[in-house]
Parts: structure tokens; C-alpha cells; sequence
């Protein structure tokens, strides 16, 4: 393969996995291209190739940054993701979930670009009847964020059909932990995720972890999900992007360990791998969040020769635990060390 068939648009790769997948990319040998309007990511977290400063509602900078780079293929990580705040502000929700990943699509027709990769969600499952959730699971979303990742993966369903364009959707559970090299982490402002919300309390730097719920129907009465390191997660883009290299269509794979953890045994985990408590307040249900949601990745697994390497929540947790630590004595991060050229812009 030439070098420039290796080159690929990453939208959202300033963000917490579209960083993780930018480094797998170069290290596998392709050359990302980050696409991000840095609204929740991070200028320091693209360090593995240009950084293109723009919006994915805009179509006019999609076509400006494919016509100079020229990518083959495209990963779409660029989205909103916090499950509470799309039941609040749906239309945010379906605006930039919806319409943004339409306009890359559409880009994508325009410019013959044949594979995409895309970000999609266990949300779309809803409530399911039975666990762990397969890839036959019906997809009944109960929140606006997994409604506007269901109806993203009908499109590329009917681009596939129409204009042979060849996706795959990454449906994963919940991402967590940190580059196991630490030069990357999770940095959400506001953050919503429980391990690192677990991770300031056990440092002071909040006062406490509210619990959303113990009433729920499960063995403690909190929520159980179904927790998969950031790293593995990349590592399945990758292996996604060859798969699509050799194959066409559209089709679908859960990422998840296949073991569920409630939140009370996050926080177990918290307080063992730091050796300090977690101060914990009990509240109310968040809304949209179902019960319990745990992966079967077989397909994954099977298909694309898939394999969590970090899958035990301890090191999860202890990557996630190196990075929180990094963050308190170099805020910074020191990443503005490498230039972002002028020409990278
Ligand atoms: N974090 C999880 O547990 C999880 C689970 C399942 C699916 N996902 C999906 O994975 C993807 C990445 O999630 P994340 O946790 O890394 O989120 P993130 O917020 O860290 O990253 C998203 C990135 O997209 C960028 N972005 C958002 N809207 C944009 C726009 N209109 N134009 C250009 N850039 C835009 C943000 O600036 C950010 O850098 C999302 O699509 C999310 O829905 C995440
Ligand atoms: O302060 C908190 C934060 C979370 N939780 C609970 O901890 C669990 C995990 O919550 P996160 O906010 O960490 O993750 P979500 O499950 O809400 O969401 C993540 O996984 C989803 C799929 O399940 C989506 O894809 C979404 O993008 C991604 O952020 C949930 O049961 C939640 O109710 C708390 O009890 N207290």
C-alpha cells in the first residue's frame, strides 16, 4: 500500500479515544489526520500527526481538510457523549451526532473516500432483555445519545447500499483507563464518567462520588456496565480499518471485556488500587441510564482476531489511577512541546 493510501481522517481525535486511536494508528503504520472543533478535546492530546481545526457541521472545512490530505479511509469519533445531558438537550444530540456524522458521509460520497469506522454505542441496545448483549440484540435506544448513534448506523447502512461506501460500527461499552505509556488520558470538562469522578474523590480534589441509584435491580442496587480499556478499544480500530481494507459492506461489533461491574465495585476497585477511600453520597437515579448493560464481543473476537490485552478492571483502573496522578504535577501536561506547524493547521 502506498503511504498516502495509509492516511486517515480521525474526527474527534483530539478527544479521550480518538487520542488513544490516533497513537495505534501511527504505531500500526498509518498517518492520522486529526479533524476536531476542540470543544471537548485537546490540542496536547494530538501528537501523532496533523491537527485540523474544525467542524464536523461544517461542511465546507470537511471538504478543505480531505481535499489537503487527501485520507483513504475515516475513523468518526466526533460526537456528544453524555448519556444525562442528551435527555436534557436532545436536539444538541441529534444536531451534531446526526447531521454532523450525515455531512462526513456525504463528504466521504463526494470525494470516493470507500471505509469508514465508526463510533457507535451499547446505548443503542437500551434496556435489553437478556445479558451479555450480542450483535442480534434488538437496538431499542432509551436516550437521545443512543437514538443518535442508532440512526448514524442506519445511514452508513443505506450509503453502503447506494454508493458502496463500507463501514464498520464499533459498538462500544464503556470506555475507561489511560495509555498504558501515560503520554495520554481522559479529560473531560465537565467530567460525567465514574473512575475518574472516583479518582478526584480519593484525591480530594472532590468532595465525594455520587452514587446514581441503589435501588436498582441488580445484586447491590447500583448500575452494572460492562468497563473496556481505552487502548483495546484502538487497538479494535485498527484491526477494523484492515478489515474493511479486505472486505465490503456494513457491519456491526460489540467491544466490551464481557464482565459486569456495578458501581459499588468500581469504587471497591478505586480504594484498592489507590490504597485511599472513596468518599461516596447516595442519590437519585440518573435519567436514561439502563440497569445493567455487560458485552458478548465474540464476533469481534472471532472476525476481526480481537483481544482486550488489559482487561482486568485493577489495571484498568491503576492506568487511569497513573494518568490522574500525571495530571496533578503537570497540569499542562507539557504536551505544547511539539510544534503544531503552521502547516499542520
Ligand atoms: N467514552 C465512552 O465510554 C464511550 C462509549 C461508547 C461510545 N463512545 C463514543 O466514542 C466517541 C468518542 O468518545 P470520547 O469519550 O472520546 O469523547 P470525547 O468528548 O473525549 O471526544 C469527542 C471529540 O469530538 C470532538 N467533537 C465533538 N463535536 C465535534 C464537532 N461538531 N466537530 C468536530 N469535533 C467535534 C470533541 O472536541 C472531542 O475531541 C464518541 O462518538 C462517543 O459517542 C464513547
Ligand atoms: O457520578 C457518577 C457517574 C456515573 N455513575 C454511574 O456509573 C455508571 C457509569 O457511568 P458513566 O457516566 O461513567 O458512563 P455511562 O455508562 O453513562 O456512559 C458511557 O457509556 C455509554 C454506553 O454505556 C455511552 O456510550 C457513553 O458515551 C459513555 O460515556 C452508570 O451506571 C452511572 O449511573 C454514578 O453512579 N455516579
Amino acid at each position: 500500500m502506498r503511504s498516502a493510501d495509509r492516511t486517515v481522517l480521525v474526527t474527534g481525535g483530539a478527544g479521550y479515544i480518538g487520542s488513544h486511536a490516533c497513537k495505534a494508528l501511527a504505531q500500526a503504520g498509518y498517518a492520522p489526520v486529526t479533524f476536531d472543533n476542540l470543544s471537548y478535546g485537546h490540542q496536547w492530546a494530538v501528537k501523532w500527526g496533523p491537527l485540523v481545526i474544525g467542524d464536523i457541521l461544517d461542511r465546507a472545512s470537511l471538504d478543505a481538510a480531505i481535499d489537503r490530505y487527501r485520507p483513504s479511509a475515516v475513523m468518526h469519533f466526533a460526537a456528544c457523549a453524555y448519556v444525562g445531558e442528551s435527555v436534557a438537550d436532545p436536539g444538541k444530540y441529534f444536531r451534531n451526532n446526526v447531521c454532523g456524522s450525515l455531512n462526513i458521509i456525504e463528504a466521504m460520497r463526494d470525494h470516493g473516500i470507500r471505509s469508514i469506522v465508526f463510533s457507535s454505542t451499547c446505548a443503542t441496545y437500551g434496556i435489553p432483555e437478556s445479558l451479555p448483549i450480542t450483535e442480534e440484540t434488538p437496538q431499542r435506544p432509551i436516550n437521545p445519545y443512543g437514538a443518535s448513534k442508532l440512526m448514524v448506523e442506519r445511514i452508513l447502512q443505506d450509503f453502503g447500499t447506494a454508493h458502496r461506501i463500507n463501514s464498520i460500527a464499533l459498538r462500544y461499552f464503556n470506555a475507561a483507563g489511560a495509555d498504558p505509556e501515560n503520554e495520554i488520558g481522559e479529560d473531560h470538562d465537565p467530567e460525567t464518567h465514574l473512575i475518574p469522578l472516583a479518582l478526584d474523590a480519593c484525591s480530594g480534589k472532590r468532595s465525594s462520588v455520587t452514587l446514581f441509584g441503589s435501588n436498582y435491580d441488580t445484586d447491590d442496587g447500583t448500575c452494572v456496565r460492562d468497563y473496556i480499556h481505552v487502548s483495546d478499544l484502538a487497538d479494535a480500530h485498527v484491526k477494523a480499518l484492515q478489515a474493511l481494507e479486505r472486505s465490503t459492506g456494513s457491519s456491526a461489533y460489540n467491544l466490551g471485556n464481557g464482565w459486569g461491574f456495578s458501581v459499588r465495585q468500581v469504587i471497591d476497585t478505586v480504594e484498592s488500587v489507590t490504597r485511599r477511600r472513596v468518599p461516596v453520597a447516595i442519590g437519585a437515579r440518573r435519567a436514561g441510564d439502563p440497569p445493567a448493560l455487560i458485552s458478548d464481543a465474540t464476533r469481534a473476537r472471532e472476525e476481526l482476531l480481537w483481544k482486550p490485552r488489559i482487561s482486568s478492571l485493577s489495571d484498568i483502573v491503576q492506568t487511569a489511577w497513573a494518568w490522574h496522578e500525571r495530571q496533578q504535577l503537570d497540569p499542562m501536561r507539557g504536551h505544547f512541546a511539539r510544534p503544531v506547524a503552521g502547516s499542520w493547521r
